[in-house]
């Protein structure tokens, strides 16, 4: 099953108590064979290198603060990392020029426990800078030095905390640990001529991805002593706790999600990717209790529609309390069957609850209001007056990132007709929860 998307606000840090730190239990259910139980879990501290430019993405604005979704793509991973609760610090290097825009990220998406250095010319100049003010020599700093480091790039935003878990574990035994994925193409190399002088065995060799953690002082004292060419020409972190420390790195299978954003196809992939995690649950407010009523017949083939997708039913705003736990659960998507009214009270107050659970600071959410057009009920012309009033609505909502649309489903007394509208109306539904496009906001679409 795919991971769900990562909580707007750290979550674990409920289960596993107050400390900061991997707390033995935690540890010890995850890793039981690699780590023996009752040994103290280690202070752990995060680098992150943002100083690039992100020439191959072949685009002005550094690949890290590329959007995705309209928000950063280093927000992503540093979500990803602060949900982890026992790391306890995170530094991000950055360049002088981007500080402030990096700071402007920190406050609006509400990141916590980061701090920011002065990135480097290269990687490990900027991995350098990050481990300096983390090493306690440094006067006036409010880190502290801890046990592990993980150092992770940027630029990729679906690090999971079973991974991080698994090389901080393998550091504290090994002293480094990386996480590695199997060869996509295989290696050759070409001779000066540039014809081809030998190919490596694909099988016998891995990509080195990250994360990867260190013990902190064989990584810094790596970094002390290494030469300007590895700080200038080197890229592997790994290399470094070989050559200066003689340490052998452990090496760890990481998840295929691990790979790098590099070039412009990988934003498209990275978006395709939250995209998918974000719309794995949808809410259905239904105005009516009526089990009989058409909104519950939507819902049926709704499930039949998207049966990869959780279809989950809820009353009204005002009587259905258990909308908060829905949204606490991190669900992104909502579809109000209207069945009694032509009005927006309920989507109203629907809205006024995404807005205090915090839900779309990090994630755009989707609200479908769909009506039945049931001709005898009220005047076509009236109704219609009533729900044209979603275009400035919607306007006024989408500043908030939620992205509402209209739906008409058409109500025929026609059985056969009235099967194919319900199955025209949750293809709608799944086109608008699976896109996102903020380009048919306020819209009112016709099933
Ligand atoms: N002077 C540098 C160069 C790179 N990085 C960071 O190292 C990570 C991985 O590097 P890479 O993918 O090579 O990023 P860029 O150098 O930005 O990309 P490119 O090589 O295409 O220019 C990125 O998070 C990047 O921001 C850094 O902190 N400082
Ligand atoms: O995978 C890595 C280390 O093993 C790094 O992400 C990689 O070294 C980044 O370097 P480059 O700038 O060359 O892409």
């Amino acid at each position: 099953m795919e991971p769900r998307p990562a909580a707007p606000r750290p979550r674990l840090c409920d289960s596993l108590g107050a400390d900061q730190t991997p707390s033995a239990s935690t540890l010890n259910a995850a890793r039981a064979e690699a780590r023996p139980a009752g040994r103290r879990a280690p202070a752990v501290a995060a680098v992150l290198p943002a100083g690039g430019s992100g020439e191959r993405m072949g685009v002005p604005t550094p690949k890290q603060f590329c959007p995705v979704l309209e928000r950063p793509l280093i927000s992503y991973t540093l979500q990803a990392l602060e949900r982890v609760c026992w790391i306890k610090d995170i530094v991000v290097a950055v360049t002088g020029e981007n500080m402030e825009a990096m700071k402007c990220i920190i406050q609006k998406y509400q990141h916590q426990r980061i701090s920011l250095v002065e990135a480097g010319v290269t990687r490990h100049r900027s991995i350098f800078n990050g481990l300096k003010a983390l090493a306690e020599d440094q006067p006036d700093s409010k880190l502290s030095k801890p046990e592990v480091v993980i150092i992770h790039d940027a630029v990729r935003p679906f690090v999971e905390e079973d991974v991080l878990l698994k090389v901080v574990t393998a550091a504290k035994e090994y002293g480094a640990a990386g996480a590695i994925r199997p060869l996509v193409s295989t290696v050759i190399s070409p001779s000066a001529d540039g014809c081809l002088d030998h190919s490596l065995e694909r099988a016998r060799h891995r990509a080195s991805e990250m994360p990867q953690a260190f013990l902190f002082d064989v990584i810094y004292e790596a970094y002390q002593q290494c030469s300007d060419y590895d700080l200038e020409f080197g890229t592997e972190c790994l290399q470094l706790a070989l050559k200066y420390g003689h340490i052998k790195a452990k090496l760890v299978e990481g998840s295929p999600d691990l790979w790098k954003v590099t070039y412009k196809r990988d934003l498209y992939a990275a978006e395709s990717i939250i995209k998918e995690r974000i719309s794995q649950h949808i809410c259905l407010v239904m105005d009516t209790k009526d089990e009989n009523h058409v909104g519950h017949r939507l819902e049926e083939v709704l499930k039949d529609a998207l049966n990869h997708v959780k279809v989950t039913s809820r009353l009204p705003c005002h009587t259905g309390r258990d909308l908060d736990q829905i949204m606490s659960e991190q669900c992104y998507s909502y579809v109000c069957v209207n069945v009694m009214t032509s009005d927006f009270e309920e989507i109203r107050k629907l809205v006024d609850m995404l807005e205090e659970s915090n839900l779309s600071i990090l994630y755009p959410v989707v609200v479908i209001s769909v009506y039945f057009l049931d001709y005898k009920s009220v005047p076509f012309d009236q109704k219609m007056e009533n729900l044209m009033q979603i275009r400035e609505y919607a306007k006024e909502v989408k500043k908030r990132n939620i992205l509402l649309c209209g739906l008409l489903i058409y109500y025929p007394q026609d059985e056969q007709k009235l099967q194919e509208s319900l199955r025209q109306g949750a293809t709608i539904i799944a086109t608008l929860i699976k896109e996102r496009n903020s380009g048919l906001v306020g819209q009112l679409l016709v099933a």
